[in-house]
Formats: structure tokens, C-alpha cells, sequence
């Protein structure tokens, strides 16, 4: 029988490279950039479902078209009459990808206002993956109401993973973002924090105080990113640091993250050791970051 993931947040309209002002116009978003990867990563007899709410514009439309053609789910993406999706574009300084955003009034904070269409959405989930970002761009009331619909995934069998995504300028206060990102991932099985990310919001002296941290409020598994140092995976009895494959090279540290995350959740979803999944993981990252924009063609990391 069919398996499915599904992958809830926004997908933006991406401007990436922008020497001499030409930019390359692309779709991305986290948790989408993790459904893409996870569509060329996943074992056979997996679906990738991507849930969201798009507008009724041109935009929209090449947006679910983009999608349907590379195989994801747009079945439950809904449609909000007037609204757009948000963009942003992409700038390089001191060695580190930047994002500006205009995605204030995008049609993807409107996705969890109604309950049965989410429900729906997340009904015979074996995996779903949401992240900080997820429930950054939601109204609190919002908020509740995604976090619940995922609890009733869960109860039903799924499991959880969640990337708290840290994303200060999408929030209104540090104190919000950190309770709600703790109390997100008390609904996952799965967390995969970046420490550099969570340090400064939470005071992790080093990566094990992270993946401590998570693990103190019930986590079963753990994955601590960090760069270009070896990630901690803690969970199931162990904890393993994995160093990182050089890569080739640096050209956009885009979706980084977003890809290590979906290529460590299928190859676990392959039978793998969480040190063997680790691997894995940075190794699609290393080939991601030689490419500009968030999305690169699949057949690169398979
Ligand atoms: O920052 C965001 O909200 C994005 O989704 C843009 C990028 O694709 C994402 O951050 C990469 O992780």
C-alpha cells in the first residue's frame, strides 16, 4: 500500500543569483524545499503530499503546476480568492545566504483557518513534517489549530518530524518563538534543530546542550545540525556525532538544511541507522550548496 508523507508551510516565489541584477525565478519555501528532496530520496511506494493555500492568481497556478509536475501532491493545497503567494530573493554576504521577504500578505498564512480542509489534508499520514517557519506565518489561534490537526495525525499512526527553522524576523517577539517551537516539538518524534540557529535563543552552550534540551521534553530522536561541523544525532540508546563531507563547492547555502533533513528522514525511512541516515544527509547538503537557489534537479542527489 501506498505510504504517504505530507509537508505542511509556505512556497515562495524565489529570486536567486542576481549578479548584474538577473535573477533566476524559482518556487521554494522549507518545508517544501524538504518535500522536493524527499520526492527524489524517498524508497518506492511513497507519495509526497504538500500542504499549503496558494491564491487564485497567475502565480498560484504556475506554483501547483511546478508541483504537479514534479510529482508532489497539490490535492490539498487550498485556494484563497484574492491573496498571492509570498516571494523572497536571495543575497550572499559574509560567506552565508540572506533572505529578504515579502510575504506579509501571502495566501499560505490562511491554510490552517479551516479545521476540515486540514484534517482532510492530514488524514492516513505516515509522516508528517511541519517546522518553525510552518507556525511562524499562522495567526496564534492558527497556530492551535494546526498543532492539534497534527496531534490527530499522530494519535492515527504518523510520525512527526519538525525542524524548528529559527526565523527571528518572522515573529513577533523572541519569547513567542521559543515557547512555540518548544511546544511544537513536543508533538514530534523526530526534531532537527540547527545549533547555531538555537544558541542564541535558548543558550545551548554546544550542540549536546541542544539535543539535550529537546530530549528533556520527551523527543525520541534528535538531530543537531550545524554547519559545516558534524551533526549530533542522539536518540534510540546513542549519540553520534557525524562529520560533514567536504563539498565540492560553495555556491548558495540555500535549502542546506531543508535537504539534509530530507534526505536523513528517507534514508531512516529506509531501514538506516540514524549515524548512517546523518551520512546521507550531509552528503545531498554538500551537493545542494553548489547550486544556486533552494532547488536543484533531482537526479543530482540520488
Ligand atoms: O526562509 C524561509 O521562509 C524560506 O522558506 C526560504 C528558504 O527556502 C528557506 O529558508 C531555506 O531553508
Amino acid at each position: 500500500m501506498t505510504k504517504r508523507l505530507v509537508s505542511i508551510g509556505e512556497a515562495m516565489i524565489e529570486m536567486s543569483g542576481g549578479e548584474d541584477r538577473s535573477y533566476r525565478l524559482g518556487f521554494a519555501g522549507d518545508t517544501f524545499n524538504t518535500a522536493w528532496y524527499m520526492k527524489a530520496l524517498l524508497p518506492e511506494g511513497w507519495q509526497v503530499d504538500y500542504v499549503t493555500a496558494l491564491g487564485d492568481d497567475l502565480y498560484s497556478a504556475q506554483m501547483r503546476a511546478f508541483m504537479d509536475g514534479a510529482g508532489i501532491g497539490t490535492s490539498h493545497i487550498q485556494t484563497i480568492p484574492g491573496r498571492r503567494p509570498g516571494l523572497y530573493m536571495i543575497h550572499q554576504q559574509d560567506g552565508d545566504r540572506h533572505f529578504t521577504y515579502w510575504r506579509g500578505q501571502a495566501a499560505a498564512r490562511m491554510m490552517a483557518e479551516d479545521r476540515s480542509a486540514l484534517e482532510a489534508a492530514l488524514a492516513g499520514a505516515d509522516m508528517v513534517y511541519f517546522s518553525g517557519i510552518t507556525l511562524a506565518i499562522l495567526h496564534p489561534r492558527a497556530r492551535g489549530r494546526l498543532m492539534k490537526a497534527i496531534v490527530a495525525a499522530r494519535d492515527a499512526g504518523a510520525r512527526v518530524a519538525f525542524d524548528p527553522n529559527v526565523r527571528p524576523a518572522l515573529w513577533t517577539s523572541q519569547a513567542i518563538m521559543a515557547s512555540t517551537l518548544t511546544a511544537a516539538a513536543t508533538i514530534a518524534d523526530v526534531v532537527l534543530p540547527t545549533h547555531s540557529d538555537e544558541k542564541p535563543i535558548f543558550g545551548d552552550a554546544d550542540p549536546e546542550a541542544t539535543a539535550q534540551r529537546y530530549r528533556d521534553i520527551g523527543v525520541d530522536e534528535v538531530v543537531v545540525k550545524n554547519g559545516a561541523e558534524p551533526a549530533l544525532v542522539v536518540g534510540g540508546g546513542s549519540s553520534v556525532l557525524v562529520p560533514a563531507t567536504r563539498p565540492e563547492r560553495i555556491v548558495d547555502a540555500t535549502a542546506a538544511g531543508d535537504s539534509f533533513n530530507a534526505a536523513y528522514l528517507s534514508a531512516r525511512i529506509a531501514g538506516a541507522s540514524p549515524e548512517d541516515a546523518a551520512r546521507a544527509a550531509h552528503r545531498v547538503a554538500g551537493i545542494v550548496i553548489g547550486h544556486k537557489g533552494a532547488l536543484i534537479d533531482p537526479e543530482l542527489v540520488r
